[in-house]
């Protein structure tokens, strides 16, 4: 979007109806509250692999709705593999949602409960279509795997990331960003929830098999304080771009745990 759709008031998740039916009218949207006594525990899921190659980090870039870090999609060099899906599936980018306090800003909940910030990183079916447009209109098209972020000791991977946030204060920057490792953000135990859902920002299709994983990654008071010192249009502050729990309409949350 020219204008992202965070930053212009009243413009926010509840009037996203009016440009995108899929909104209201879908049977997929995310993000969901995970209910952690209604999930299925599923013995055929696989574990889940995440083979990230720091060589394949690009950029980071401040969109006007999240700080995001593209990765170098052409081969397979990052990819995801295992859990629910067959194939291999290509990391993209990955980015962050948070509020404008502690108390919220993820956009999956468990049991009603909302962590200070989640990580998305997004991966496409790589085996099965062209790119990461043509992968996203398709139902089995893109993997996104959601870490929460829980307030506690500050995280030194976290942190080589918001000393670049420097150089992307303001919206529609970019800067360098190479030899990042994704994985130093992953919690040790990948153990995950796994539901069909969607995109949680405009064009909000429903093309993502999502990845929650059980256990968070800690973040500062500080660092989060930092997040929040990004830029929205118009020099408002970036926070608050989380989407709320959107209804589940029969799908069942399943878990390899
Ligand atoms: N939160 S999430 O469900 O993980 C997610 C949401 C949107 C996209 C996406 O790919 N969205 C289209 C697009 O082209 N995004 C570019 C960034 C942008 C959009 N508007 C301004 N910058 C990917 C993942
Ligand atoms: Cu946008
Ligand atoms: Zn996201």
């Amino acid at each position: 979007q020219s204008v992202c759709l965070w930053s212009v008031p009243g413009a926010g998740p509840s009037s996203w109806h009016q440009s995108f039916p899929v909104a209201k009218d879908g049977s997929r949207q995310s993000p969901v509250d995970i209910r952690n006594e209604e999930t299925e525990r599923d013995p055929t899921l696989q574990p889940l692999v995440l083979k990230y190659d720091p060589r394949s980090s690009k950029t980071i870039a401040n969109n006007g709705h999240s700080i995001q870090v593209d990765f170098d999609d052409t081969t397979d060099q990052s990819v995801l593999k295992g859990g629910p899906v067959t194939g291999s599936y290509r990391l993209r980018q990955f980015h962050f949602h948070w509020g404008s306090c502690d108390g919220r800003g993820s956009e999956h909940l468990v049991d009603g409960a909302s962590f200070a910030a989640e990580l998305h990183l997004v991966h496409w079916n790589s085996e099965k279509y062209a790119d990461v447009a043509n992968a996203a209109i398709e139902p089995d098209g893109l993997a996104v795997v959601g870490v929460f972020l829980k307030i506690g000791a500050a995280n030194p991977a976290l942190q080589k990331l918001l000393d670049a946030f420097d150089s992307v204060q303001k919206e529609n920057t970019k800067a360098d960003f190479k030899n990042f490792d994704p994985s130093t953000l992953l919690p040790p135990c990948l153990d995950f929830w796994t539901y069909l859902g969607s995109l949680t920002t405009p064009p909000l299709l429903e093309s993502v098999i999502w990845h929650v994983l059980k256990e968070p990654i800690t973040v500062s008071s500080g660092q989060m304080e930092q997040f929040r010192s990004l830029k929205f249009t118009a020099n408002k502050p970036m926070q608050d771009n989380f989407r709320p729990p959107q209804p589940l309409k029969g799908r069942k949350v399943r878990r390899n745990f």
